[in-house]
C-alpha cells in the first residue's frame, strides 16, 4: 500500500526501491513550444502572452510624428550616439496659415471702388460723428394730411348687424325697379332721411347705411345727391361698395339727357 501511495506521489529524487521499479508509471514529459514569427501583420491568429503585454502599455505621449514632440526638441536618449534623421513635417507645412481676410487690411474710413469688397461699409458724413444716428432716422415722420377720428357706432350697428339687416330681407331699396338716373336727378336725394349717392357707376339708396358707416354719418353724408366714387377710392379703396350697398340699389348712373 506504502509503495502504492508513493508512486502517486514521486517527485523524482526518492531512491526507487526494488519494490518501486515494479510498477511505477513513467512521470509525464513536458514540451516547451516557443513561438514562431507570422507572416500575418496584425498577429492576431499567433498572439502571445508577450504580445497581451505590450497591450497593456500607454503609448508614447507626445506621439511620435507629433509636431508637438519636434518643437520642444531632441528626446533625452538622443544625447546618447547619432541623431536620428528627422522625417517630421514642419507645423507650416502641417497646416498652413488661413489666408488673411479682405477687410482686415482695409485702411479706416477709406471707401474702396465699388465691387471689391464683398462687405462695403458706407463712410459717414464728412464732419459728422462716427457714432451719430443715421439721418434717415433723425426726421420726425411726416404729419397725417388729416386726422382720422374713430366714430363710435350705436349699439346694434355693427357690420354683423347691416349684414343681418341685408340678410333680412327688409326693404332697403325704396324703389320698386331699377331706374335710369341722371345726375339732375340724383341731385334731389340729398338729404339724411333720403339720400342717394353713386359709386362706380351704380346709385344706391345710402340712407339706411348711414348709421352703420364705420367713418361716421357726417362723412358718409358729403357725398349724398353726387357721385362719391372718387372721395370713397380715396378714403378707402380696399372696401368692397358693391358688396356692402347691394341691397340698397336703386339704378344706374347714366348722362343727362339733352
Ligand atoms: C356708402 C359708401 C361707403 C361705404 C359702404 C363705406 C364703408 C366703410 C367701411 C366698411 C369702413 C371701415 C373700413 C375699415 O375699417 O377698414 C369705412 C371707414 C371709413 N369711411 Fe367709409 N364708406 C362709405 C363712404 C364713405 C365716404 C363717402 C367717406 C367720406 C370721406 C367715408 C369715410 C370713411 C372714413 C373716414 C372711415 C374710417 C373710419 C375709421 O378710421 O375707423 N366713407 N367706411
Amino acid at each position: 500500500m506504502a509503495s502504492y501511495l508513493r508512486s502517486w506521489l514521486w517527485t523524482g529524487t526518492t531512491p526507487a526501491t526494488s519494490a518501486d521499479t515494479v510498477d511505477r508509471p513513467e512521470p509525464p514529459t513536458i514540451q516547451t513550444i516557443s513561438p514562431q514569427a507570422s507572416d500575418d501583420e496584425d498577429g492576431s491568429a499567433t498572439e502571445t502572452e508577450q504580445d497581451q503585454e505590450d497591450d497593456d502599455v500607454a503609448p508614447a505621449f507626445p506621439s511620435l510624428n507629433s509636431a508637438q514632440r519636434l518643437q520642444s526638441g531632441p528626446p533625452a536618449t538622443s544625447t546618447k550616439g547619432p541623431t536620428p534623421a528627422r522625417a517630421f513635417l514642419s507645423d507650416s507645412a502641417l497646416m498652413p496659415p488661413p489666408p488673411v481676410p479682405s477687410l482686415a487690411v482695409r485702411t479706416p474710413g477709406v471707401q474702396r471702388k465699388v465691387g471689391t469688397a464683398s462687405l462695403f461699409v458706407p463712410p459717414t458724413n464728412p464732419g459728422a460723428n462716427s457714432l451719430a444716428v443715421p439721418p434717415s432716422t433723425t426726421k420726425a415722420p411726416p404729419k397725417p394730411s388729416k386726422k382720422r377720428e374713430k366714430v363710435a357706432l350705436a349699439p346694434g350697428h355693427s357690420a354683423m348687424d347691416w349684414a343681418n339687416l341685408k340678410a333680412s330681407g327688409a326693404d332697403l331699396r325704396g324703389v320698386d325697379t331699377l331706374l335710369r338716373i341722371p345726375p339732375s336727378v340724383l341731385k334731389q336725394h340729398n338729404k339724411r332721411d333720403d339720400a342717394w349717392s353713386a359709386f362706380y357707376g351704380k346709385v344706391y339708396n345710402i340712407t339706411p347705411y348711414i348709421p352703420f358707416h364705420p367713418g361716421g354719418e357726417k362723412d358718409l353724408m358729403r357725398v349724398a345727391g353726387r357721385d362719391g366714387t372718387k372721395l370713397f377710392a380715396t378714403t378707402h379703396g380696399w372696401v368692397n361698395a358693391d358688396f356692402m350697398l347691394d341691397a340698397c340699389l336703386v339704378g344706374f348712373l347714366v348722362p343727362e339727357p339733352s
